[in-house]
């Protein structure tokens, strides 16, 4: 805890969804309290950016990935894609492609309640990543699921289009 502003100077970067200020969550909560929701659920922060933020973009799916797929092929205009795949662990929902794909598309970052793959690749790119965890299995590919629709994750009420801030000690989101 530090008395600190919740914004640092980060350096710039040449990706579009970079953003010029880093967001240190514990400080930002300090700031505006219950104007955020905080989701307790212990994500992992396995993207080689640590600190994201953006509108959030959604998609509901489970073990099907090919809705995360599609819309991260298109612009993100660095919006953070947030994905209930309902925690399942039995397969990965981004690997590698998916992921750089995002980057290419300038993306902030992708929040996944269940698994990806590919690790160390994802590990390197410029793209912020929280998810429960990992598994090499692929999803399918029949395009099940919603997009832009509310989440209830962890009995936090993610809406789409409200601001989301991502980095290792958390998640928050405007209620
Ligand atoms: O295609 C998939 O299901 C995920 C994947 O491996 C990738 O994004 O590289």
């Amino acid at each position: 805890m530090t008395d600190s502003p919740a914004s640092t100077p980060e350096t710039p970067d040449a990706s579009p969804a970079a953003s010029s200020r880093s967001v240190n969550t514990a400080d930002l909560y300090d700031e505006r309290g219950d104007e955020l929701d905080s989701i307790s659920l212990q994500f992992q922060s396995l993207g080689g950016r640590t600190h994201f933020s953006g509108p959030v973009r959604t998609v509901r799916c489970l073990e099907d990935n090919a809705l995360v797929k599609s819309i991260l092929a298109t612009p993100g205009n660095g919006a953070v894609l947030v994905v209930d795949g309902a925690g399942s662990l039995r397969t990965a929902l981004m690997g590698d492609m998916i992921a750089a794909s995002a980057v290419a598309n300038g993306w902030a970052g992708v929040v996944i309640n269940g698994a990806i793959r590919d690790r160390g690749a994802i590990a390197e790119l410029p793209l912020g990543v929280k998810a429960l965890g990992s598994n090499p299995r692929k999803s399918a590919k029949a395009g099940a699921g919603e997009t832009d629709v509310d989440l209830l994750i962890d009995g936090v009420t993610i809406r789409a289009g409200a601001t989301i801030w991502c980095d290792p000690d958390g998640i928050l989101v405007e209620r």
